[in-house]
């Protein structure tokens, strides 16, 4: 049988034997994508870090949609995202301190953590040649690649007590903004044939301004500042987003940090998850295209009801950035953005622009929300609508969009592999599946047909 013929095969009989009826997961009470009836997720866990607030429980059933609040470590992130910008300075790494310890830093505390990181920044020269020979061009599995790596040089890979999973986490967070520089510059150098260049980072940087020194060297103040903030509200998100659950349930088998970051990064890449920052970008860019009058909500609308309808752009029905499995009025990250987004428009004369995406982002929660009908799920836009037009105007590419949420998230993965492996009742995370296929006769193989 030939190659091509036998995969063709196999894929076929899936038709069949991957089937099941719609009806049996009703049957069985079988929570679907960990989701409840009413679309809240089970209750998998308790966590101190990070709480997603999206819609109130009514007293006697029933939920009441509520603005979005994200809160870190009981802290508003809109209160610390405001500070920042009130007080003109870096906070990302007061948020790691924040997210990993438990509290606020004092001055001489945050001296030291950013000094730490900075120590930490500098790659393996085995590393950093490794990447220089890793082909491909997603720096997404670089990452995960670079990351797998990290535990060939770590001389304590397998140790999870606290003290060594807080220097695994320090490092991790250190290192990924210069592996995701190093691995985008030499992409460019490999797909464009444009100079390589790898630059150390400056020990008086915050990680901001590093990444943005390793990766291109020029960077404006405004620049810095706009990625600090982009890297302080993609941080954390409590423990039942998908890539922190992964990094979770890996953890739970006690298998190493490195494993467990890799496994996180590549449920972070997928396109329903951190993915989306990308496809929202590549969707927008479609749009520009497909719709000749930016203004023309007519126009709009019909192009959005044919990508609803599995007619248009991709094929799949979504309309990326729009959705929420918490948040229901609004995601507290998208208002943000979306106010990051306006000045930076104005700035850049790209208002055109920002006023078409600011009206997708209606026209698309209108026609979701009539294409559902009343009662459907109630959708806003997500924290991956507008971080991508944002990235863009600072002048980053977009293959490192999805990496950069990365490197922001490493944050809340590793707090989140700490408290894992820290609370008395831990358990190896290890829920059921019912089979639903009747026991078989087994046929000699000289009896099949
Ligand atoms: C950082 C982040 O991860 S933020 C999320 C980034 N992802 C995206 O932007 C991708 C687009 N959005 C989505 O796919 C979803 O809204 C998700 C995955 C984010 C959340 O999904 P859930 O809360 O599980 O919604 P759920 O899948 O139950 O959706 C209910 C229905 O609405 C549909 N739906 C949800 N979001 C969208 C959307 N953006 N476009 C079109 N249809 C949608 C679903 O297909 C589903 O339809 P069905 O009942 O006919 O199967
Ligand atoms: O909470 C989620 O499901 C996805 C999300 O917004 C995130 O991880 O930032």
């Amino acid at each position: 049988m030939k190659k091509e013929y036998i995969i063709y095969k196999l894929s076929e009989s899936i038709k069949s034997t991957a089937k099941i009826d719609n009806e049996l997961f009703t049957l069985f009470g079988v929570k679907r994508g960990l989701r409840n009836e009413d679309g809240t997720g089970v209750l998998v866990g308790l966590t101190k870090i990070g709480n997603v607030v999206g819609y109130e429980r009514i007293p006697g059933g029933g939920l009441q949609p509520i603005p979005g609040k994200l809160f870190y470590r009981g802290l508003d992130v809109e209160d610390i995202a405001h500070a920042v910008m009130q007080e003109r300075r870096f906070g990302f790494e007061e948020v790691a301190y924040l997210l990993l310890s438990g509290g606020l830093p004092d001055k001489e505390e945050l001296a030291s953590f950013r000094e730490l990181i900075n120590e930490n920044m500098p790659l393996e020269q085995k590393v950093k040649m490794n990447i220089l020979d890793l082909e491909g061009n997603n720096i997404m599995n670089i990452l995960a690649r670079s990351v797998l790596e990290m535990y060939t040089y770590d001389a304590n890979p397998d140790d999870t007590s606290r003290d060594n999973l807080m220097r695994q986490s320090i490092e991790l967070i250190s290192k990924f903004p210069t592996i995701i520089a190093y691995a985008y510059n030499i992409l460019r150098h490999a797909t464009f044939g444009l100079s390589l260049h790898i630059r150390h980072p400056k020990e008086e940087l915050s990680i901001a301004e590093n990444f943005l020194y390793m990766l291109k060297k020029e960077y404006t103040d405004l620049e810095a500042r706009t990625l600090d903030l982009l890297l302080i509200i993609h941080a954390e998100h409590g423990g039942g987003n998908n890539s922190t659950f992964t990094v979770r349930v890996t953890s739970s088998t006690g298998t190493d940090t490195y494993s467990s970051i890799a496994a996180g990064i590549g449920s972070l890449k997928g396109p329903l998850h951190g993915g989306a920052n990308i496809q929202v970008v590549d969707m927008f860019n479609h749009l520009k295209e497909h719709i000749h009058d930016w203004t023309n909500v007519k126009e709009i609308d019909t192009y959005l009801n044919r990508i609803l309808n599995k007619e248009a752009y991709n094929k799949t029905g979504l309309i990326y950035g729009i959705g929420h499995a918490v948040y229901t009025i609004s995601d507290p990250r998208a208002i943000l953005l979306k106010e990051m987004a306006r000045e930076l428009a104005k700035e850049k004369g790209r208002e055109e622009e920002f006023n078409f995406l600011e009206l997708l982002e209606e026209r698309s929660i209108e026609c979701f929300n009539k294409f559902k009908g009343a009662g459907g799920k109630k959708v806003c836009s997500n924290v991956d609508f507008y971080s991508g037009f944002v990235y863009e105007m600072i002048g980053l590419p977009q293959e490192i969009y999805t990496p950069l949420f990365a490197m922001s998230r490493i944050v809340g993965w590793s707090a989140h592999r700490i408290e894992e492996l820290n609370f008395e009742g831990k358990r190896i995370i290890r829920p059921a599946y019912k089979n639903v296929l009747e026991v078989q006769e087994y046929i000699p193989i000289s009896e099949r047909i």
